[in-house]
């Protein structure tokens, strides 16, 4: 069962840069998903961080006085701070400090469910806390096992324990980082394998809880293949912040039988930690890869073009720059607008509980995807059924006629099957889509 709540007070500075509502809300919202409650605000107007303390002498002074009044021990900063920034605010304040850097860390490490997840997320903490061995921030070691929560509960190490722990921890990262190398190792194998198929490649992407895993399953239920319509191959889909730490690609086949690759991956969020970033760097390698970029955004939620401004910059920091992107405005059915409507070649509005809009999306994929296709003439002789059985697996001839010198298909091929069959093509016509 879930403990009450604990109480906490939210902090952050207005700049001129930040926009700082959209920030707090965020920060209240990954508070709550770690089981706090959010019971005020503190702000303060300045352009950078105060060094030693974060906020100025007076409001930190404010803040002291309010930890006692409401009776809260522990403060959530909107920004990543220095570890002496941490002690000193721990100090003063007499409450323990985290800041939006652990509160992320901690929430990925309650949801990691696969082992690489698991080992990514531990990698992240341990890199996170080898420097912060004297603020309440370290946790035990002992329950560093990347499981669960460690719930900011536990004062720093003693002094004399510290270089003890800075070891524990130097090598435990040492021994993550080769068991991730190992996993990565089999991993990219698979990634290749998928590649070797020559089948598109399609990534939902977008800032968490936008529905990227909801449509990855409506469309698994309609173009699954085999099994993959099943329940147990859907991916988990949730109303929480992060519910989707892994990466999962499946095949789907169009009723035409083209088939492309969709992969479902990590939410984004602000000021997503660097650390974290990095650790996923391989989880996010199936996007990096991608010859479509679906940019999923929850249109229902006012603050969605900063939201997509998150996810933009995040895909820039992870090297993903230069990709065809659908920009898919979705639970269009809670934002009360009209769906589907597509405007252009790059975006779309749908609902992805809804089955035309489901349809119009697989479209304005198909049409991105395959816009290099041809129809073409393809003359086989009856030596080679082999060549005319793999053209059966994959697509719906157009004509097929047989005489004595062998089968004449016409079908539809990408630039890549048109070479790979070259051989046999006696003529082509472009397609208009
Ligand atoms: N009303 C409505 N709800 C939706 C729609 N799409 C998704 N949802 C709901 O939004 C919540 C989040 O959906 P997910 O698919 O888990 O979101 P996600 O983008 O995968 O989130 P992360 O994995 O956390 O990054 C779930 O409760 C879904 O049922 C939609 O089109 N309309
Ligand atoms: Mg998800």
């Amino acid at each position: 069962m879930q403990e009450d709540p604990r109480k906490v007070f939210l902090i952050g500075l207005t700049t001129s840069q930040g926009n700082l509502d959209y920030e707090l809300e965020e920060l209240a919202n990954l508070a709550k998903a770690n089981n706090l409650e959010p019971v005020e605000t503190f702000t303060q107007k300045l352009e950078r961080p105060n060094p030693g303390t974060y906020f100025g002498k007076g409001k930190v002074e404010e803040l002291g006085n309010a930890v006692k009044t409401y009776e809260v021990d522990l403060i959530v900063v909107n920004d990543e701070l220095s570890p002496s920034q941490i002690r000193n605010l721990e100090k003063m304040t007499e409450a323990t400090v985290v800041d939006r850097t652990g509160l992320i860390l901690e929430i990925f490490a309650q949801r990691a469910q696969t082992k690489v997840a698991k080992l990514q997320v531990q990698l992240a903490r341990l890199q996170y806390q080898l420097p912060r061995l004297r603020t309440s921030m370290s946790i035990s070691l002992d329950q560093q096992t990347g499981t669960g929560g460690a719930g900011f509960t536990s004062r720093g190490s003693g002094e004399t324990k510290l270089e003890q722990s800075r070891q524990r921890i130097t090598s435990q990262m040492v021994h993550v980082r080769q068991e991730l190398t190992e996993l990565d190792k089999s991993e990219h194998t698979r990634a290749m394998q998928r590649r070797n198929n020559n089948l598109p490649n399609v990534a939902l992407v977008g800032y968490t809880n936008a529905g990227k895993s909801t449509l990855m399953n409506r469309l698994l239920s309609r173009f699954g293949i085999g099994s993959e319509t099943d329940e147990s191959k859907q991916v988990f889909e949730k109303d929480m912040l992060f519910a989707t730490l892994n990466t999962t690609v499946r095949q789907l086949t169009l009723p035409d039988k083209r088939q492309f690759l969709l992969s479902d991956t990590v939410g984004f969020v602000s000021k997503l930690p660097h650390n974290l970033v990095a650790a996923f760097k391989s989880t996010l390698q199936e996007a990096a890869h991608a010859d479509l970029i679906l940019h999923v955004v929850d249109v229902s939620d006012e603050h969605y073009q900063n939201m997509m401004a998150t996810t933009e910059k995040t895909l820039t920091e992870i090297g993903i720059t230069d990709k065809p992107v659908i920009t898919v405005y979705n639970k269009a059915d809670k934002a009360s607008l009209h769906y589907p409507e597509i405007s252009g070649d790059h975006t779309i509005t749908v609902s992805a509980l809804n089955s035309e809009s489901q349809d119009a999306l697989i479209d304005l994929i198909v049409k991105h995807i395959f816009k290099d296709s041809k129809i073409v003439t393809l003359h086989i002789s009856f030596d080679k059924n082999d060549v005319v059985a793999q053209l059966a697996a994959q697509h719906k001839f157009i004509t097929e006629e047989y005489d004595e010198t062998g089968s004449w298909l016409t079908v539809e091929l990408s630039k890549f099957e048109r070479n790979l069959f070259q051989q046999y093509i006696v003529n082509t016509t472009s397609v208009d889509s």
